[in-house]
C-alpha cells in the first residue's frame, strides 16, 4: 500500500478527489497538530472521531434539515444524555477541548440544551464565586446536577449594560437580594438554553443597596423546581421563538416578580455585601465581565473552524465538480482550475489558518489574565479585553463573508441545505452579534487605541504595552516591499504597521481636535467613530499578521513550513490588496509595488492550488461533524444529493395532502369552467 502524505485518502473513493490528495505536498496528519496546536491533540481528536463513528446511537437519526425544531432538541438531548453517561469512556475528563470536539461530532453546531452551561455558567461560577459558593454550585453544576446559563440581555438592552432594567435591591431586614422586572422592555431576552432546558442562572441586574446604584453584578439564581422542572414562583421564562439558525438551543425570555433570593447568591468572589448593606468593591470594576472576556477569548477559534467546514465543503466539492473548459479542446474542468474560484476560496483559507494561529495566542492570554486574576493582580485585563473586543468583530466578520463566498463557489447546490451552508452561516453570523455586537466591541478596542494614541502624542511611548508599542514607532519614507531582496515578511508587517498607526494617530486627532472645536467628549467620540473602527480593525488584522508569522517561524518541518509560508505570502498579499486605499492614501506604497502584490497573490493562488484540497482535509473532519453531502470525504456527490432528496419529507408519498385538498379541486374546476 502506498503512503500518501494525505491520510484521508481511502480507496473507492472519488478519482477526482484523489487526484488532489495525491498531490498534497505535506502529512496532514503533522498540519492537524499545528491546528490543534499539539500532536496529542490531533490525535486525541481522531481517536475520538473513531470512538463515535463505532457507536451508531451517537449519530444523527436523520438529516439536521429533515427535522422540525422540536424533533431536533429531543434528538439533541437523547445524544447529550448518552455523551453525559459515556463521557469517560471517550474523553479525558474535564478537558475543554476534548469535549468541545465531542459536542462538535455528535451534537453539531445548532446547539443542545446545555450548551449555555458549558460556555457561560460554569465559568461564571468559576472565576466569581467564592470558594463557599462553588463548594455549593460548582460541583453540582459540573456533575450536571443541575443546568444553568447567562442571563445578561433583555428585550430593550443589551449592549447598555448600565442602563438594563432588572433590579436586585438588598433587604437589610431578610438579608436578601430582591429581583425584579418592571417593565416589558426588562424582560432578559436572548440567552441560550433559558427558555426551557435551564433550571439556573447566573443572572445580571443593577444592584441597589439602601437607594444606591452600583451598577450590574452577577447572582446565582434558581428559576426551576429541581424535581418537577416547573418555574418556581415570581418566575416567568419561556422560548424566545426560532432564530436564524441555531434552533436547536432555546434561547429565552424571562421575568422576575419581586423575586427574593439570599444575600449569598451575589456572586462573591471579587465583590461582597455584608449583612448590613456594605458594599465591598472589586479590584477591577469590569471584573464580574468575565464570562463574555471568556467566550470572546474562545470564539476566535470557533468561528475559525466554522469557516473551515464551509472551505473543506467548497474546496472538496470544486475538486469534483466539473463545468466548462479553459482550453476548448479538452474536456471540462473541476471548477477548483478557475483562478476566479481559488481566488474566492484560497484566501479563506489562509484566514481561517492565521485565525485559529490568533485564537491560540488568544486563549493563552485569556488563560494567564484567568491565573493572574484568581490571585487578585488585574493588570493584563484592559490588554485582554482590547484584544478579544478586537479579534472577536474582525474574525466573525470575515468568517460570515467567507463563508458566504464558499456557499456561492458551490453554485446550486450550495443553496440546498445538503450543503449546510446556510446553517453554517447562519450559526457562525450570530457571532457578530453576540458577546457585544461588533461595532461595539471595536470601539472598545478603539478606547485603547486611543489612549495609546495619547501617550504616543505626549512622548510617552516607551509606556505602551506590547500590543501597540508599534504605535510610538518611526516608519520609514515609504514602503520596501518589492525593493528589498528578502524573502520573509518583514516588509510587510512594517507596511501593516504603518497603515494601522497612521489610521490611528489620524482617528485619534480627529476626535482630539473636535474636542479642542468645544465639541464634548461623547459628541466627538460619535463623530469620530467610523474612523476610529477603522483604526480598530486595521490594528486587528495587523496583530492577525503577526500572529500568522509567529506560527509559521515556529514551524520546524520544512515540508510544512513551506506550504505555511506559502499560505502566508498569499494571505499578507491579499490583506495588503484589500486595505490598498490606505496603503495609497500617503503614498507609503506606490501603484507599481501594488502591482507587484497582485502578482504575487496570482503566484501564490497557482502555488497553493496542488495542496488546496489537504489544506483543508488538515482540519480533519469527519462527514459526521461537517453534515455535508457537498463536504464528503469521499467526494461521492451526486449519488448521495439523489438519495437526499429522496429522503425528503415531502416525497414520503407521491401525492401530497395539499394537492388532493387544493391544487386538485382547482384544476379540476378550471377544467370544468373550460367545457
Ligand atoms: C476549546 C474550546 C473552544 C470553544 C469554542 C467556543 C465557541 C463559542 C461559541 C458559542 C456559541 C454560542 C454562544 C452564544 C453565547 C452568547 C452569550 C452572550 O451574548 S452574553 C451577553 C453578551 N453581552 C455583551 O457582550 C454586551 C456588550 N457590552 C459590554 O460588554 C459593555 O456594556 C461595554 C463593554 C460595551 C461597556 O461596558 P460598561 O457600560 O460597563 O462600560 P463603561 O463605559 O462604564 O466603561 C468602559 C471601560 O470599561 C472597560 N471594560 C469594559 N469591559 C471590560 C472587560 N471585560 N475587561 C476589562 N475592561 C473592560 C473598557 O475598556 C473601558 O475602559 P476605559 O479605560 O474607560 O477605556
Ligand atoms: C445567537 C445569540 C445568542 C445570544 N446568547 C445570549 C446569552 O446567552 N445571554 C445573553 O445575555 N445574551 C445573549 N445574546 C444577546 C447578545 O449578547 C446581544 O444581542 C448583543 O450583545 C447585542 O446587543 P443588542 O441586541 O442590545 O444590540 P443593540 O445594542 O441594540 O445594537 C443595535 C445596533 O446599535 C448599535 N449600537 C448600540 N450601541 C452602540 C454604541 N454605544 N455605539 C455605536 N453603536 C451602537 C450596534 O452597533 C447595532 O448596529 C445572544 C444573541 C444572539 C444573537
Amino acid at each position: 500500500m502506498v503512503h500518501h502524505q494525505n491520510k484521508a485518502i481511502r480507496e473507492g473513493d472519488n478519482p477526482d478527489l484523489t487526484a488532489e490528495r495525491v498531490t498534497g505536498t505535506f502529512d496532514t496528519h503533522s498540519m492537524a497538530a499545528q491546528i490543534y496546536n499539539s500532536e496529542a491533540h490531533a490525535r486525541r481528536r481522531r481517536e475520538i472521531t473513531e470512538i463515535i463513528a463505532k457507536r451508531p446511537e451517537l449519530h444523527d437519526t436523520k438529516p439536521f434539515p429533515f427535522m422540525t425544531r422540536e424533533e431536533k432538541i429531543l434528538e439533541s438531548s437523547r445524544k447529550l444524555t448518552l455523551i453525559t453517561k459515556h463521557m469517560n469512556e471517550i474523553i479525558e475528563p474535564n478537558n475543554s477541548n476534548e469535549m468541545f470536539h465531542l459536542n462538535n461530532e455528535v451534537l453539531g453546531i445548532e446547539g443542545h440544551p446545555m450548551a449555555l452551561h458549558g460556555i457561560m455558567f460554569i465559568p461564571a461560577l468559576t472565576a466569581q464565586a467564592s470558594e463557599e459558593q462553588q463548594k455549593k454550585w460548582l460541583t453540582r453544576a459540573i456533575n450536571r446536577e443541575i443546568v444553568g446559563t447567562y442571563a445578561q440581555t433583555e428585550l430593550g438592552h443589551g449592549t447598555n449594560l448600565q442602563n438594563l432594567e432588572t433590579t436586585a435591591t438588598y433587604d437589610v431586614a431578610t438579608q436578601e437580594f430582591v429581583l425584579h422586572t418592571p417593565t416589558i422592555t426588562g424582560l432578559k431576552w436572548w440567552p441560550g438554553n433559558l427558555g426551557k432546558s435551564s433550571n439556573y442562572a447566573v443572572v445580571v441586574a443593577l444592584m441597589f443597596i439602601k437607594g444606591k446604584n452600583y451598577g450590574p453584578h452577577t447572582f446565582m439564581v434558581p428559576l426551576r423546581d429541581e424535581k418537577t422542572h416547573q418555574p418556581l414562583k415570581g418566575i416567568t421564562i419561556g422560548d424566545i421563538g426560532p432564530k436564524i439558525a441555531y434552533n436547536v438551543t432555546d434561547n429565552g425570555f424571562l421575568g422576575f416578580d419581586h423575586y427574593r433570593i439570599p444575600r449569598t447568591n451575589l456572586l462573591m468572589r471579587h465583590t461582597r455585601v455584608e449583612p448590613d448593606g456594605t458594599y465591598v468593591k472589586p479590584p477591577h470594576a469590569k471584573i464580574n465581565y468575565s464570562a463574555m472576556v471568556h467566550v470572546r477569548s474562545h470564539m476566535i477559534t470557533g468561528q475559525a473552524i466554522m469557516l473551515s467546514y464551509a472551505l473543506t465543503i467548497a474546496t472538496r466539492y470544486s475538486s469534483v465538480r466539473r463545468q466548462g473548459q479553459i482550453d476548448t479542446t479538452q474536456p471540462e474542468v473541476k471548477v477548483l482550475e478557475y483562478q476566479t474560484q481559488q481566488h474566492r476560496l484560497f484566501p479563506y483559507i489562509a484566514r481561517a489558518y492565521a485565525f485559529v494561529f490568533a485564537g491560540a495566542e488568544t486563549v493563552k492570554l485569556y488563560e494567564r489574565v484567568l491565573e493572574e486574576v484568581a490571585t487578585g493582580n488585574v493588570s493584563l485585563m484592559a490588554d485582554l479585553h482590547a484584544l478579544t473586543s478586537g479579534l472577536k468583530s474582525v474574525v466573525s466578520h470575515y468568517t460570515a463573508q467567507g463563508i458566504e463566498q464558499a456557499r456561492m463557489a458551490c453554485g446550486g447546490h450550495g443553496y440546498s441545505q445538503a450543503s449546510y451552508m446556510s446553517e453554517i452561516f447562519g450559526v457562525a453570523v450570530g457571532g457578530c452579534t453576540y458577546e457585544g455586537e461588533n461595532m461595539v466591541m471595536l470601539l472598545q478596542l478603539a478606547r485603547y487605541l486611543v489612549k495609546s494614541a495619547s501617550l504616543v502624542k505626549t512622548g510617552q511611548s516607551s509606556k505602551l504595552g506590547p500590543l501597540v508599542a508599534y504605535l510610538g514607532a518611526k516608519s520609514d519614507s515609504t514602503s520596501l516591499i518589492d525593493r528589498t531582496p528578502t524573502t520573509g515578511f518583514a516588509e510587510y508587517v512594517k507596511t501593516f504597521q504603518h497603515i494601522a498607526r497612521r489610521q490611528t494617530l489620524k482617528a485619534a486627532d480627529k476626535f482630539f481636535g473636535l474636542m479642542e472645536k468645544g465639541e464634548k467628549r461623547p459628541i466627538a467620540w460619535n463623530k469620530s467613530s467610523v474612523e476610529l473602527n477603522r483604526a480598530s480593525r486595521l490594528h486587528t488584522r495587523l496583530y492577525i499578521v503577526e500572529a500568522f508569522v509567529r506560527r509559521v517561524e515556529e514551524v520546524a518541518d520544512p515540508r510544512l513550513k513551506e506550504v505555511l509560508t506559502d499560505l502566508l505570502h498569499l494571505h499578507v498579499n491579499y490583506e495588503l490588496l484589500d486595505m490598498s486605499t490606505y496603503a495609497l492614501e500617503d503614498g507609503f506604497v506606490s501603484s507599481s509595488q501594488l502591482d507587484y502584490v497582485r502578482d504575487q497573490l496570482y503566484f501564490y493562488l497557482a502555488k497553493i492550488r496542488p495542496n488546496a484540497v489537504s489544506l483543508v482535509d488538515s482540519w480533519e473532519f469527519s462527514d459526521q461533524e461537517l453534515r455535508s453531502v457537498l463536504g464528503r470525504r469521499d467526494g461521492h456527490v451526486y449519488e448521495n444529493l439523489f438519495a437526499w432528496a429522496k429522503a425528503s419529507p415531502l416525497n414520503k408519498t407521491d401525492v401530497l395532502p395539499s394537492v388532493d385538498k387544493y391544487l386538485k379541486p382547482l384544476m379540476e374546476s378550471a377544467r370544468a369552467s373550460k367545457l
